[in-house]
Order: C-alpha cells, then sequence, then structure tokens
C-alpha cells in the first residue's frame, strides 16, 4: 500500500497553561498542509526475518530503529502478537524539525497502512489512542481535516473553516529549533479572543487577532523569522505566521491566482502551491 503523508501548518496557537504531566495545554487549528512524503507499507516478502524500514529521500537524524515508522510497527506488535513482518520503505521530502509535524504525519499513516495491510479492523478512535502514544500531534493525522485542537493538541472539536485552494506559500529557513526548548521560553496564558471567535471573521482581520506564541519568544535569538514573515506580507499575503515551533513560516494568498514565486536564499526549502 503506498500512502502520502501530508504536512501540517498551525492556524493560530496558544500555549494556555502547564499540565500535571509536563506537558502544556494548546488552543490550535490544525490545517492538512499538501506537502507530502511517501509510504509503502507492504507485507515481508518469505524468508525476512523482521520488520524493515528503507529510507530515501532527506536524511533523518537517529537510527532507522528510532523512526517514527517502526515505533508505529512495534506499538501494534505490542498488542497484536501475531502481526506478520513488514517491509516499508519512507521517501522523506518534508523538512524534519520544521513545525510541519511530517514525523507525526508519518507515525500516523504508517499506523493507518499497517492496520489497512494486516487488516486489524481498528476503529478511528482506536486509531488515534495509537497516534498519541508516538506525539502530541500525531493523532490529528488520522483524520487529517482541519480542527480545532486542545489540550496536548490531541483533543479535537470540529471547525468550519474552509480554506481549500487557498495559494499558500511555505519557506523553511534551516533553523532546527527544539520543540521542548521552544515550549520552555512560554509562560502560559489564554487568548484574549478565543481562536475559534477570531477565525470566523474574514481573513483580512486574522493578522491582528490570530497569533503563535512561539513567534515571540523565538524573535529574540531568530530575526529571520520575523523577516520572512514581513516578506510574505509585503508580497501580499492576507495572514502570515510561523507553523508550530517553527522554523517554518507560511503565508495565506487567498486573492491570488497562484502563490507568489518570490526570491529566498538559495539553501531555504519552499513549498509552493494551493492548500
Ligand atoms: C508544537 C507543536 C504544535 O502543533 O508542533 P511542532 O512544532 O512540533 O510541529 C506540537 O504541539 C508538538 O507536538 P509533537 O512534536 O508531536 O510533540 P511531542 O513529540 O509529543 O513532544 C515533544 C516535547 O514538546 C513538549 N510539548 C509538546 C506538546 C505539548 N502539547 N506540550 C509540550 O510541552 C514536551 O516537552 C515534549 O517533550
Ligand atoms: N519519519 C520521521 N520523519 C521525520 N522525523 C522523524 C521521523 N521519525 C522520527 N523522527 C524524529 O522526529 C523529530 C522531528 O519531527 P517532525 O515531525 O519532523 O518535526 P516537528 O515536530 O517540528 O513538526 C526529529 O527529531 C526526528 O529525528
Amino acid at each position: 500500500m503506498l500512502t502520502f503523508p501530508n504536512a501540517k501548518l498551525n492556524l493560530g496557537l496558544y500555549v494556555t497553561a502547564k499540565r500535571p504531566d509536563g506537558y502544556h495545554a494548546l488552543e490550535t487549528v490544525f490545517l492538512p498542509l499538501p506537502w507530502t512524503d511517501a509510504l509503502e507499507v507492504l507485507p515481508a516478502p518469505k524468508g525476512q526475518a523482521g520488520t524493515s524500514l528503507a529510507l530515501t529521500g532527506r536524511p533523518i537524524p537517529g537510527e532507522a530503529t528510532t523512526n517514527l515508522c517502526v515505533k508505529a510497527y512495534e506499538l501494534l506488535k505490542a498488542d497484536f502478537p501475531a502481526l506478520p513482518f513488514a517491509q516499508m520503505h519512507l521517501h522523506k521530502l518534508v523538512p524534519i524539525g520544521a513545525g510541519l509535524g511530517g514525523g507525526s504525519a508519518d507515525a500516523a499513516f504508517a499506523l493507518r497502512a499497517l492496520a489497512d495491510v494486516f487488516e486489524l479492523n481498528l476503529s478511528v478512535a482506536q486509531l488515534e489512542g495509537y497516534a498519541r502514544r508516538l506525539g502530541a500531534d500525531c493523532a490529528f493525522f488520522i483524520q487529517n481535516k482541519p480542527c480545532l485542537a486542545l489540550e496536548r493538541g490531541d483533543v479535537f472539536e470540529p471547525i468550519s473553516l474552509d480554506l481549500r485552494g487557498t495559494p499558500c506559500v511555505v519557506v523553511y529557513p534551516g533553523l532546527h529549533i527544539s520543540t521542548a526548548q521552544a515550549f520552555a521560553g512560554i509562560v502560559p496564558q489564554a487568548p484574549s479572543i478565543s481562536l475559534r471567535e477570531a477565525l470566523g471573521q474574514p481573513m483580512s482581520t486574522w493578522r491582528d487577532t490570530v497569533s503563535n506564541d512561539f513567534e515571540a519568544s523565538l524573535a529574540p535569538a531568530y530575526p529571520v523569522l520575523a523577516d520572512i514573515k514581513a516578506q510574505l506580507y509585503a508580497a501580499g499575503a492576507a495572514y502570515a505566521s510561523l507553523s508550530g515551533s517553527g522554523s517554518a513560516v507560511y503565508g495565506l494568498f487567498p486573492g491570488a491566482s497562484e502563490a507568489p514565486a518570490l526570491a529566498w536564499p538559495s539553501d531555504y526549502l519552499v513549498w509552493r502551491g494551493q492548500l
């Protein structure tokens, strides 16, 4: 089975409280972003004594055994001891540690594909339960549709927001920012206007009402993030923001026929397309 794990964008992100488990409570909207990896999951060929993961594309830090696709397999194997060995191939294209959730998407798509290939008959709730154990934002990728996310970013409420077809530019300047470190720089606080209410207004108002708490805390150490955002606004973005804990920054261009091609330094990774 061949799947295409897509990235995500955070539209608004508020860190509202520190939880007793050490994690933080969030208020954010997740949007699927069609910047994808490719992941193939097959039953292992006869004679293969274990589950394998072949990796191509962008190098992923760490041993293949720590890859979230392998962890997804092991999580299922613990509950389904008869699970046959799998042969997986991940072609990595989404930048790693960019606030785009690429690793989490691979994990969630691996869970779904393994459940399909080996006919485990898992419900959406069961798949989300497994995904939550692999990472806070993994569970979003099981249903993979725009939603308001609360608690650790793994409890979802529907939201009526249709941005499909909106031209979008995502710019990754290559800074790897640790998610744990980024959270450590924030003093939790509820937003003055709830995200649901702010996003219910026209996109032209979002610049003043919808923000990502990580932007202010990362700004002193990483001034390039504000520079990219300013360039996206100068190019006509109706809304621009950091995604997640960075360092990818995106701009939305709802009035344009296509996303503008801007000149960025050659070592930046850039995605242009429609949501
Ligand atoms: C910040 C967000 C926003 O969407 O996105 P990214 O920037 O990573 O894409 C996510 O909450 C990231 O989710 P994810 O990357 O799955 O986090 P995990 O691997 O579970 O956790 C990494 C570390 O981040 C911190 N963490 C994560 C989520 C959360 N709600 N509170 C936290 O405090 C914890 O210190 C944890 O040890
Ligand atoms: N399949 C995978 N793709 C990307 N990163 C992975 C994968 N498996 C494990 N990781 C680890 O997850 C971390 C990055 O996660 P990722 O989802 O790309 O970033 P972010 O949380 O910023 O959105 C890295 O430390 C990387 O080593």
